[in-house]
C-alpha cells in the first residue's frame, strides 16, 4: 500500500470510557447518542470509539462525550490517543472542509472537576524534550493545576479547562511537528476524592 499524505491534514482520536457503575452500557451509548457528532467521522466498537476531522471538533467531540458521561454523578475514565499527520491517515474524508464553530461548547458555569494525565509525542524531531518542555510550561496558564508525573503531566481543573489545555498543546505542537501524537486519561468523581 503506497502511504501518502492528503491535502488536508486530518486529527483523530481513538478514545474508550469506563462508567464503575453496573449501568456502564447505558451511560457510554448515552454519552455517544447525546452529543452533535456531525462534523466529525466517527466510528464505534465493542473496544472504542474513533473520530476523525478538524481538531477544534476532535476536541469538541471527546471533551462532549465525557462531560455527558461524568454529569451522571458515576465514576467515569476516558483514556485515549490523538493524533494527527499520521502518514498512513490520508483524507479523503469531506469532514475536514467542515466549519470551524464548534457544536458542543460547554457552559461557562461547569464546574465538573476532573484529574487528568497527558503525554505529548512529537514525532521524528531530535529536539522532542524542547518541544514537550514548553507545552508543559504553557500549560501552566491554562486555569490548570499542573504537576509532574511518570511519563506524564497531571493536570487537575475543571473538564472544560483540561480539556483546552490538551487542545492547546497538541495544536502548538503540531504547527512545528508535522506527525504528533498524545495520549490521556481523565478520572472524574473517583472515590478517592471523598
Ligand atoms: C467511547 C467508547 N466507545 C466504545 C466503547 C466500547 N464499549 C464498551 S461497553 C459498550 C456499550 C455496550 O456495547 C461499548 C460501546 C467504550 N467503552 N467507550
Amino acid at each position: 500500500m503506497v502511504q501518502e499524505c492528503g491535502t488536508e491534514r486530518i486529527a483523530g482520536c481513538q478514545f474508550n470510557l469506563s462508567v464503575m457503575s453496573d449501568d456502564f452500557a447505558e451511560v457510554i451509548l448515552g454519552a455517544l447518542d447525546q452529543v452533535d457528532t456531525s462534523k466529525v467521522w466517527k466510528e464505534t466498537d465493542d473496544v472504542s470509539t474513533c473520530v476523525r476531522g478538524r481538531i477544534e471538533h476532535v476536541f469538541d467531540v471527546v471533551q462532549g462525550i465525557y462531560l455527558e458521561a461524568a454529569k451522571t454523578g458515576k465514576h467515569v475514565e476516558m483514556s485515549g490517543t490523538f493524533s494527527i499527520g499520521c502518514p498512513g491517515d490520508s483524507s479523503g474524508d469531506a469532514y475536514v472542509e467542515a466549519s470551524p464553530e464548534r457544536l458542543n461548547a460547554p457552559s461557562k458555569d461547569i464546574q465538573q472537576k476532573a484529574g487528568c494525565k497527558f503525554a505529548l509525542y512529537p514525532m521524528n524531531t531530535t529536539n522532542y524534550m524542547d518541544v514537550i518542555y514548553e507545552q508543559i510550561d504553557l500549560s501552566k496558564e491554562a486555569g490548570v493545576t499542573v504537576s509532574p508525573a511518570h511519563y506524564a503531566t497531571r493536570l487537575d481543573g475543571t473538564v472544560p479547562d483540561i480539556f483546552s489545555a490538551m487542545e492547546s498543546s497538541f495544536t502548538k505542537v503540531q504547527e512545528a511537528v508535522s506527525h504528533t501524537t498524545m495520549t490521556f486519561t481523565i478520572s472524574a468523581n473517583s472515590p478517592s476524592n471523598s
